[in-house]
């Protein structure tokens, strides 16, 4: 079971409109044979049908989005695919207007960020803006992939400059990993297989890369965190003795005999075993969902957290957050919404929103108190009962939340947070 959730890479790409970003999807898939032969067949038909000398790629991708798209508000499609090294899920924000929300939906689980940009332009604002954004949701590994390269003639020149301009405006972010990969999406080159116009280039292919980036100790496996999600009871007579906690581990290493704490009650227990569906396991960590049994029991229910007894998260009731505002009712001091953190939801009250980031420029707007639709700002927040809550920086589970519209239910918001008291 551990090698399935090790062998998991989540990305999110990136990209301004007709930066190649369809087309790069559309050949991961076909190059490492993730499509079937008749979905390329009408590709192919469709492409001579309008007359291209060429398969165009983008089309197998669109068309898988254009299926998913219906009905739904957060524009993020995802795309499952495997190679023999790794299984895939690709979060694809197409890049218009709302990209700022879509970006932080496909983005705030993703172990990579793939961003694009065309040859033929470079950098562009965007670039930049998404960029920050990866940094800010801590994505641990960014790849910059210079698309159209058989565009600019394949030229290490031109490839020198971005990778050079990117990497020192990446130096004032908090990006652990970066790399810079030549490609041309259309022609194939550097995706996965080695380009045979690119001699100068001797790093990974793209796709080697997915294959190959170490994402296992992004993990937090020190801090042992468990939000239940439910009691599990089951009615059935032979089961009766039965009860378990079911949720996701969000941090941590956990393992039968630990012992353990339960909040906010801060009643402590023993781990009697770890299920999973319908066998015991020895140690369970993120992200596996499972059903833990204590020994004693003691009161436990939705909400609560389950953590060891010398590290266990602060109760926080003043909590300070980066937030993406989502909606275009702007989001104003002592306003009051819905929160939901782990699997806990309470009120909050909006106390002060101390800053706006332009993310162009990194400068902090302190003039401005409120944050406008694709805003992101630093904002103090009040809740009606304590949260169980780390350090964003710590843990991207327990350090997140959304913040809901009581009256229509809408998510309206997300948080990262700085600290909590
Ligand atoms: N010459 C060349 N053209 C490319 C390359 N990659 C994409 N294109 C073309 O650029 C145009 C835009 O490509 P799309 O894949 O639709 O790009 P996109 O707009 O980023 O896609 P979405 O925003 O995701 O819909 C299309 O005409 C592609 O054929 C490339 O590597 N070389």
């Amino acid at each position: 079971m551990a090698e399935t959730h090790m062998d998991l890479l989540r990305f999110a790409t990136a990209g301004s409109v007709d930066d190649g970003k369809s087309t790069l999807i559309g050949r991961l898939l076909l190059d490492s044979k993730s499509i079937f032969a008749d979905q390329l067949e009408a590709v192919e038909a469709t492409s001579a049908a309008k007359g291209y000398d060429y398969t165009d790629l983008a089309l197998l991708t669109d068309g898988l989005r254009s299926e998913r798209e219906q009905g739904i508000t957060i524009d993020v499609a995802y795309r499952y695919f495997a190679t023999p090294k790794r299984k895939f899920i690709i979060a694809d924000t197409p890049g218009h207007v709302q990209y700022t929300r879509n970006m932080v939906t496909g983005a705030s689980t993703a172990d990579l960020g793939l961003v694009l940009v065309d040859a033929r332009q470079g950098l562009t604002e965007q670039s930049r803006r998404h960029a920050v954004i990866l940094s800010l949701l801590r994505v641990p590994h960014l790849v910059l992939a210079v698309n159209k390269m058989d565009l600019v003639d394949y030229s290490q020149e031109v490839y020198e400059q971005i990778h050079q301009e990117f990497t020192s405006f990446a130096t004032k972010l908090n990006i652990p990993d970066l790399e810079v990969i030549p490609i041309s999406a259309l022609a194939g080159d550097n995706v996965v297989n080695r380009s045979e116009h690119m001699s100068w280039y001797s790093g990974p292919t793209l796709m080697h890369h997915l294959e190959h980036v170490h994402v296992a100790s992004d993990r937090d496996l020190i801090d042992a965190r468990f939000p239940v999600q439910y009691v599990v009871r089951p009615k059935s007579e032979e089961h009766h003795d039965y009860r378990g906690y079911g949720g996701m581990i969000a941090g941590g290493v956990l393992k039968p005999g630990d012992e353990v704490v339960v909040l906010p009650s801060g009643m402590t227990s023993k781990i009697a075993a770890i299920d999973l569906f319908d066998r015991e396991i020895a140690e369970a960590f993120p992200p596996m969902s499972v059903t833990i049994r204590l020994e004693d029991d003691v009161d436990v229910s939705r909400g609560d957290m389950i953590a060891r007894i010398k590290n266990a998260p602060q109760p926080s009731q003043d909590i300070d957050a980066m937030v993406c505002w989502m909606t275009t009712t702007p989001l104003k001091p002592r306003q009051k919404l819905a929160i939901k953190h782990t699997t806990r939801t309470a009120r909050a009250l909006v106390k002060d929103i101390q800053y706006r980031l332009d993310v162009n420029t990194l400068h902090r707007d302190q003039e401005t108190k409120e944050l406008g639709v694709n805003e992101i700002g630093r904002v103090q927040l009040r809740t009606t009962v304590p949260l169980l809550v780390d350090p964003y920086s710590q843990n991207r589970t327990t350090g997140s939340f959304i913040l809901i519209d009581e009256a229509t239910g809408i998510t309206v918001g997300a948080g990262m947070i700085n600290s909590g008291s």
